[in-house]
């Protein structure tokens, strides 16, 4: 069969197994509350409304597999939707190698969707999947951004650091999750490229070293990075609000 013949079908692969330091002591951050449901709870329906996604898979931390299942047992997810559980490794580069090892053969495009952004909206992840079906090797979704960015010459800790360059901000993106791929790509990816110490930031960084072009498709605010205690603050807002205006 040919490419263009070939039937779509989309898999989502949810890193989840890491410890969540920004946030501060506590249960993995996958797994701590919002709302009373588990952050990785929301992130997986998230990913489970694209009627697009028939397979999630979850990466738990790595001695955490068998609680996480347990876990998503006791919540409601969608029957459509397959749900596997792997255990994940010391880096998100290496959670994610994970998660794509558990694929089965028939998936031929990824979504890539941090735990840690458990509000991104369904037409959100339904756009990025558009884009891989039409054709993109790699899209991910971003936001222009409200901040000035500089470069610096990192310093030691404690002392002024040197502003090298302002890049020009109407040409930056703030980059969120999920990012999606065509499936051999990302996984050529994860083959060729290596990165030193803790890993890539982002999955589609890999699929660039490949020489790949990557697309941007329009982020959304709710999508954010719950990373910091304040970020908790505002999920907990923004979800508060859709329970009293949908049916959430
Ligand atoms: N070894 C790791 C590290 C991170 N992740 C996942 O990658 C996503 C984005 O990472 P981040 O927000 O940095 O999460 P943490 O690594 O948990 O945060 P921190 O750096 O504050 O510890 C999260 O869903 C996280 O669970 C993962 O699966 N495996
Ligand atoms: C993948 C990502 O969410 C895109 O913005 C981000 O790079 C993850 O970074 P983290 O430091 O691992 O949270």
């Amino acid at each position: 069969m040919s490419d263009e013949t070939r039937p779509h079908r989309t898999a989502a692969v949810i890193p989840a197994a890491g410890r969540g330091v920004r946030l501060g002591p506590g249960a993995p951050k996958a797994l701590r509350a919002l709302g009373g449901i588990p952050m990785l709870v929301h992130a997986v329906r998230a990913m489970a409304r694209s009627r697009a996604v028939s397979l999630v898979v979850v990466v738990a931390p790595p001695d955490g597999a068998d609680g996480v299942r347990l876990l998503l047992d006791e919540h409601a997810l969608p029957d459509r939707t397959e749900i596997v559980v792997v255990p994940g490794g010391e880096t998100r580069q290496e959670s994610v190698r994970a998660g794509l090892g558990a694929l089965p053969q028939d998936v031929t495009s990824v979504l890539i969707h941090d735990a840690a952004r458990p509000l991104v909206p369904v037409d959100t992840v339904d756009s990025v999947v558009e884009a891989v079906r039409d054709g993109a090797p790699a899209v991910v979704p971003a936001l222009p951004l409200a901040d000035t960015v500089k470069e610096v010459e990192p310093g030691k800790p404690g002392e002024p650091e040197p502003v090298v360059a302002t890049p020009e901000r109407a040409r930056l993106r703030a980059v969120q999750t999920p990012q999606g791929f065509d499936r051999a790509t990302l996984v050529r990816a994860h083959e060729e490229i290596a990165v030193a110490g803790e890993g890539a930031t982002d999955d589609a960084g890999m699929v660039e070293r490949l020489g790949v072009t990557v697309v941007v498709v329009p982020g959304h605010e709710e999508a954010f990075k719950v990373t910091r205690p304040l970020d908790l603050v505002l999920a907990e807002a923004v979800l508060a609000r859709r329970r009293a205006t949908d049916a959430y």
